[in-house]
Formats: C-alpha cells, sequence, structure tokens
C-alpha cells in the first residue's frame, strides 16, 4: 500500500501539508498523578495547532513533553516520520524545535539584542579553539545570526527597543521579545505557552497578528496553549482539547465549538473518572 498525501487546505486557503510531529499514546505520570492520559494527536506541516483545556488539564505538560522537557512513560513521539528516543531539550531544539514559555524567561538585565541572539546558540558552532584557529568561519557565523536576528526584529517591529535592559520593557512587550529569540533559532516548529496572558486587548490583537504573519511569512509550523477562546478560535486551524489529562476533542474551531464533551467540560459538568 502507498503512502497518501494526507494535508488539507484551510478556509483561508493555505496549504497544510503532511504529519510533523506524532504523539502516540502517551501517558505521563508525576508520581501518583497522571497528567496525560493514553493522547494521541498530530501536528501538520504549516498548521496553527491549539491545545486547550480547563486549569490543570495537563496542556503544559504535553508542550513539556514534546519540547523533550518531560519523557513520557508510555506512548511514542514521532518527528517527521522518525521515531525519536528519549532526548534532551537541547536536542529537541537542534531538529528545529522553539518554545516560549508561560513566565517570561528572558535575561532581565540584559538587553532585547543580546536576548535575542542567544536564541542563536544553536548555530554557533565553532567553539573558542575553533574560533582562534579558523576566524574566518567564526566570523561568518556571526554574520549569519546578526542577519537573522535583525530580520527577526525588523519583522516583529521592535527596532526601536534593541538597546534596552528587557526588565525596563512592560509585559506586553516582554512576551514580544520572547517570541523574537525562539525565531531566531529558525524554528520548524514553534511551541507557545499562553502567549497573550496577562496581555490587553491590544496587546494580544497585536500578537494574534504576530502569529499569522510568523506561520504565513517564515512558513512555521505553530503549536500553542492558551485561555483565551475568542483568540484560539481566531487564530487556530485545529483544536485538541484536553481535560482531566484525557482527550475529550479535536477538530476545527467549529467542530470542537459543537462537540458536547467540550462544553460539559468547560461549564464544569461533573465526569466519570
Ligand atoms: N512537575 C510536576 N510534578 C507533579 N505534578 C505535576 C507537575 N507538573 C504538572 N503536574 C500536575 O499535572 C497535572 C497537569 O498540569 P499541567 O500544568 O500540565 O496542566 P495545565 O493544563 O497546563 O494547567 P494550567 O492551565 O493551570 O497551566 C496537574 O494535576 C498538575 O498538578
Amino acid at each position: 500500500m502507498s503512502e497518501v498525501q494526507t494535508g488539507y487546505v484551510t478556509e483561508d486557503g493555505r496549504q497544510i501539508g503532511d504529519v510533523m510531529l506524532d504523539l502516540r499514546a502517551i501517558t505521563l505520570r508525576f508520581g501518583g498523578v497522571e497528567a496525560i492520559k493514553n493522547i494521541s494527536f498530530d501536528i501538520r506541516e504549516g498548521e496553527i495547532r491549539a491545545i486547550i483545556g480547563p486549569n490543570g488539564a495537563g496542556k503544559s505538560s504535553m508542550l513539556n513533553v514534546i519540547s523533550g522537557f518531560y519523557v513520557p512513560q508510555e506512548g511514542e513521539v514521532w518527528f517527521h516520520g522518525k521515531k525519536r528516543p528519549p532526548v534532551k531539550p537541547f536536542q529537541v531544539a537542534r531538529q528545529g524545535i522553539a518554545r516560549t514559555f508561560q513566565n517570561i524567561a528572558l535575561f532581565e538585565g540584559m538587553s532585547v539584542l543580546d536576548n535575542i541572539m542567544t536564541g542563536r546558540l544553536n548555530y554557533t558552532k565553532s567553539g573558542m579553539l575553533a574560533q582562534a584557529i579558523w576566524k574566518g568561519k567564526a566570523e561568518r557565523e556571526e554574520t549569519e545570526n546578526r542577519e537573522r536576528v535583525e530580520r527577526v526584529i525588523d519583522f516583529l517591529e521592535i527596532q526601536a527597543i534593541r538597546k534596552t535592559p528587557v526588565g525596563r520593557l512592560p509585559y506586553g512587550l516582554k512576551k514580544r521579545v520572547e517570541l523574537a529569540r525562539a525565531l531566531a533559532a529558525e524554528p520548524k516548529l514553534l511551541l507557545l505557552d499562553e502567549p497573550m496572558a496577562g496581555m490587553n486587548v491590544e496587546e494580544k490583537e497585536d500578537m494574534s497578528r504576530f502569529i499569522l504573519d510568523v506561520n504565513d511569512e517564515f512558513g512555521t509550523t505553530i503549536a500553542l496553549i492558551e485561555h483565551d477562546m475568542g483568540v484560539v478560535m481566531d487564530l487556530s486551524d485545529r483544536v485538541v482539547v484536553m481535560d482531566y489529562g484525557k482527550k475529550i476533542g479535536d477538530g476545527t474551531p467549529d467542530e470542537v465549538r459543537n462537540n458536547q464533551d467540550v462544553i460539559d467540560a468547560y461549564l464544569g459538568v461533573a465526569h466519570d473518572e
């Protein structure tokens, strides 16, 4: 039997490709707590994929499995058609997966530019000795790193604050700098953990636009966790819904909106263990 190309075209006419990341029957436990219970879903090339669910549903744990921070006790993670062995987060980053964090994780005393440059560490291959011997190679790397970083700074419209220490920025801009650092790594898959948390309406609109533009301009596949339903439903191509560690829905925003299990979970209807 031959493999069939299984992508689809979105309502707004974007071509979605083959499966990039395939999570198969993932179970993750912390002692006696089952944070993820036998969950399977996939993320396709070019998609904006959301993971939603009430507090404690297991969303962050799932993002941490994808980023290699947690290794599940059961199940398999497939990336670009290959089964991924247990890996460390830096190895996952090298494979082209970058992330932002729920609580901003930037270097507050460093400038915006220097923070974004840290996103290029995986591209800095020459060590100190090599830099001394092959000066040309190190210079070339430095130029490439700067070019990418400058492009990201332009793209996210943060030229005016490039020299500002991050600690002095308002919250919404810090979130944008975090996005910039993740983008500097040229990820194939970008994981966003509550990118709009704590933002006002205007900041949320800006961030939504940037997420759509990143997907469009860089072709980056995006998986995000977000509590703001309006934002999730507007942005996403497909949505996975988790509740108490289980998957209770998976589909387009419309399918998920009309799913009775999802409606019950959000209304707090009692469930069977
Ligand atoms: N490191 C950990 N050690 C022990 N238990 C954990 C750990 N991380 C998460 N849990 C538990 O796993 C369950 C899922 O938590 P998780 O943070 O993944 O949910 P969430 O959907 O992201 O929640 P929120 O929306 O509140 O951020 C919860 O019961 C939580 O207490």
